[in-house]
């Protein structure tokens, strides 16, 4: 896709692309479209990026409760995102114990207790371990923390939606 073509798209199709480069949050696509037109895929994404950092605490951290826990209800149910789907399997969270599950589980919900928003990590950029690592650690470091770590793994998880939807389109 050549970045012309993002910047002749009306807001309809721009926030039908692009709607979920941040998980459940179609606002940020269809606020963005104001700046076009974009110099290229980088720009896009700095232009996402400033959105996201120019919200206020609460903002920040509604984006952060838009994000299914991984291996959580939507996971077992079969309900999540197409996205969300593929980046938790890649991280092989199909493939965790019975153990493992009740554990990232209690831990999710620990967290959640604490923060009053979910763990979110880039599961693409983990693995099943080193989730259950990180979530086991993270769970002690202070609020304010933990909102610029995960706010900076959405960002992860946006870069990597949006190289995805390049790449598809680019193969079109
Ligand atoms: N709570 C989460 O971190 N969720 C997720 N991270 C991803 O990379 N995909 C998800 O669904």
């Amino acid at each position: 896709m050549d970045i012309q073509y993002v910047n002749s798209m009306n807001y309809e199709k721009f926030s039908y692309v692009f709607g979920n480069v941040i998980e459940k949050c179609p606002l940020v696509a269809a606020a963005v479209w104001s700046k076009r037109p974009f110099k290229d895929i980088l720009d896009l994404e700095n232009n996402i990026e400033e959105f996201i950092d120019s919200l206020p605490q609460s903002g920040k951290e509604g984006i952060l409760r838009c994000h299914p826990d991984l291996a959580g209800k939507d996971f077992l149910s079969g309900s999540l995102t197409v996205e969300s789907q593929g980046e938790q399997r890649s991280a092989g969270l199909t493939t965790l114990t019975p153990g493992q599950v009740s554990q990232l589980q209690q831990l999710n919900t620990s967290y959640r207790d604490r923060f009053h928003f979910p763990f979110v990590v880039c599961a693409r950029k983990s693995d099943k371990d080193t989730i259950i690592q990180q979530l086991s650690l993270r769970v002690h470091n202070p609020p304010e923390q933990e909102l610029l770590i995960g706010m900076e793994e959405v960002k992860k998880i946006c870069h990597l939606r949006l190289l995805d939807i390049f790449d598809q389109v680019s193969r079109l």
